[in-house]
């Protein structure tokens, strides 16, 4: 399997079980593995592979419309929404939300699915 990966990307999104969380939009950093079929003969050509910029596009863009409870159930959107791409074997999807509880530097949650 090849593997595209997305780190550290910032997705705004309404998220959290507590009321003021309710309130606005809060920053994910969400970190993204995509496995896609080994080819050794992609032949330079981004036609060849799947474009990480298109993934960064269609969950930024789908995220940001939602609104979710649990880290873990924007893994999991999140996961199926790579996962129905074509080309897209498994998916590893880590989602972090910094800052949230005094005194740790992140919290979050990680899934992998396949296809
Ligand atoms: N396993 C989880 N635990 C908690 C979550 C979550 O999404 N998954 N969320 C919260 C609150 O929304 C948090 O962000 C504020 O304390 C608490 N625990």
């Amino acid at each position: 399997m090849d593997i595209i990966f997305l780190n550290g990307m910032g997705v705004e999104t309404l998220v959290g079980v507590f009321e003021w969380e309710r309130q606005k939009k809060q920053k994910l950093m969400l970190d993204v593995t995509v496995g896609m079929a080994s080819n050794e003969n992609r032949q330079d050509d981004l036609g060849n592979t799947i474009s990480y910029a298109d993934i960064a596009h269609l969950v930024r863009d789908d995220l940001q419309g939602q609104q979710f409870q649990l880290l873990e159930t924007v893994a999991e959107h999140t996961a199926q929404l790579i996962l129905a791409q074509t080309g897209v074997l498994e998916v590893t999807v880590k989602v972090v939300k910094p800052g949230i509880l005094s005194g740790i530097k992140e919290v979050g949650i990680q899934i992998t699915r396949q296809k």
